[in-house]
């Protein structure tokens, strides 16, 4: 089967609504690409459980929490997402992984996207983890975080996919069944008919293409408007036709307290709840040596804290201060995610109505808890953080702000409530 539905010049993009479906593999990249989509006027929701969606959007995020999993289980559920949203009338697809494409040699963004590719018919597909307004592009083929190679970044250090190579080509390849060639910036500049005829007579299947401007992102947009499959970071949406949806329009805030957890190791987790500190908000640094032993004391120790302080602050709870405060092994990882998850739970039972969550593994737990199966996208935050609101299963309506690790500006937990109307 052909990869490429239309011929797709912009203004046939402009007139031609087909519902995009996309299958995110974490919740904050979830609501990052449906940010994004909404920043272009294209109604957005992001499904993070089962259920009817609301009607009236064009794009539809599958929130997963896959990145980690085990392959085949990412696999699985990647395809039940895709069928999910074929039957919702989805029929283009794009996988967000990513933008500092998170995996290890076995997986999951290879095994991942070759059974997207297959279950679509995708001939090429495109391989874009850039997002150059959060530093990530890549040039002649090497991913690049700010002015620094991948291998260079902090990342090199993650505890679960630590990224010790920069050519996305040759993380890609050990991953994949399919060819991986490169498409440089040359090409891409050359404009839309350009790279699109590249891509129709490449040898490769997965084309990893060179990506430094939110210019090339639209070139990018255009070169693929009609490829049943795309996959990369949610540059992807950025660069995407323009919908008619107002992008500010917003919900109203629900009234209550405010709060923010962190499960995030991240230098740029790190550094806010730092800023936060020093700007007044009180903070309490999660026992997490204490959750072997007594999970539920502590659970309790830190709501009681919670409850103490001046309704009108925004406290901030976190796991990991220093690096030196991240306890190994996965029951660890598991334990603070239950622990976190259970603390936003009860205090959205106690008044909570707004809450910054950073961490994707954390948001993922914490949205699950909660009972959560979808998310309106609300006002944007920081490139890749917006707010969402959402309805819990106990029947509260919760606006939340789920934070990829390294994102948001170091101000972030002090200002994230002014976006809020
Ligand atoms: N002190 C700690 N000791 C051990 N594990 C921890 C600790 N604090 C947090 N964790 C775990 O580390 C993991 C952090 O992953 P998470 O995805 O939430 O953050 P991140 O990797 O910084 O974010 P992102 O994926 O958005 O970049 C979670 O499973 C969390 O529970
Ligand atoms: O693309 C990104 O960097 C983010 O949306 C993300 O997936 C980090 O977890």
């Amino acid at each position: 089967m052909a990869s490429r539905m239309l011929s797709g010049t912009v203004a046939e993009r402009r007139e031609t609504v087909v519902r995009i479906g996309v299958v995110a593999d974490d919740f904050t990249g979830a609501t990052d690409i449906a940010a994004a989509y909404a920043s272009r006027g294209r109604r957005s929701v992001v499904l993070t459980g089962p259920g009817e969606p609301p009607e009236g959007n064009d794009v539809v995020v599958a929130a997963l929490k896959t990145r980690t999993a085990p392959v085949a289980e990412a696999v699985e559920a990647s395809l039940a997402a895709c069928e999910r949203l074929r039957a919702l009338g989805c029929e283009r697809f794009v996988f967000k992984y990513c933008s500092t494409f998170d995996s290890t040699d076995r997986g999951n963004i290879g095994p991942v996207l070759d059974a997207l590719a297959e279950r679509t018919g995708a001939e090429h597909v495109v391989v874009a983890p850039a997002f150059p307004g959060n530093g990530r592009t890549i040039r002649d083929g090497l991913l690049y975080v700010g002015d620094v190679l991948l291998e260079d970044s902090p990342m090199r250090h993650h505890p679960l996919t630590p990224m010790t190579r920069s050519r996305v080509a040759e993380l890609l390849r050990p991953q994949t069944r399919y060819d991986v060639g490169e498409i440089h910036a040359d090409i891409v500049r050359a404009g839309a008919a350009q790279l699109a005829g590249t891509l129709a007579a490449a040898a490769e299947k997965y084309l990893v293409v060179d990506t430094l401007t939110d210019d090339d992102l639209v070139t990018i947009a255009e070169a693929t408007s009609g490829d049943v499959l795309v996959s990369g970071a949610a540059g992807l949406a950025l660069g995407s036709a323009r919908g008619d949806a107002d992008p500010s329009e917003a919900w109203p805030t629900p009234a209550g307290r405010r709060l923010v957890v962190c499960g995030s190791a991240s230098a740029r987790t790190r550094e806010q709840v730092r800023h936060a500190a020093e700007n007044g908000q009180p903070t309490l640094r999660l026992d997490v040596g204490g959750l072997a032993s007594d999970p539920g004391g502590v659970v309790r120790d830190a709501l009681a804290w919670f409850t103490a302080q001046d309704p009108a602050s925004a406290p901030v709870i976190y796991s990991v201060g220093d690096l030196d405060d991240v306890r190994s092994g996965p029951e660890a990882a598991a334990r603070t995610e239950e622990a976190l998850s259970r603390i936003v739970e009860a205090a959205i039972a106690s008044g909570v109505t707004q809450c910054v969550v950073a961490g994707g593994e954390t948001s993922g737990a914490v949205v699950n808890r909660l009972g959560v199966h979808a998310l309106r996208i609300g006002g944007l935050i920081a490139p890749g953080v917006c707010w969402a609101e959402g309805v819990t299963a106990a029947g509260d309506r919760v606006a939340l702000a789920l934070k990829s690790g390294n994102f948001g500006t170091p101000d972030m937990f002090v200002t994230a409530w002014e976006v809020l109307r």
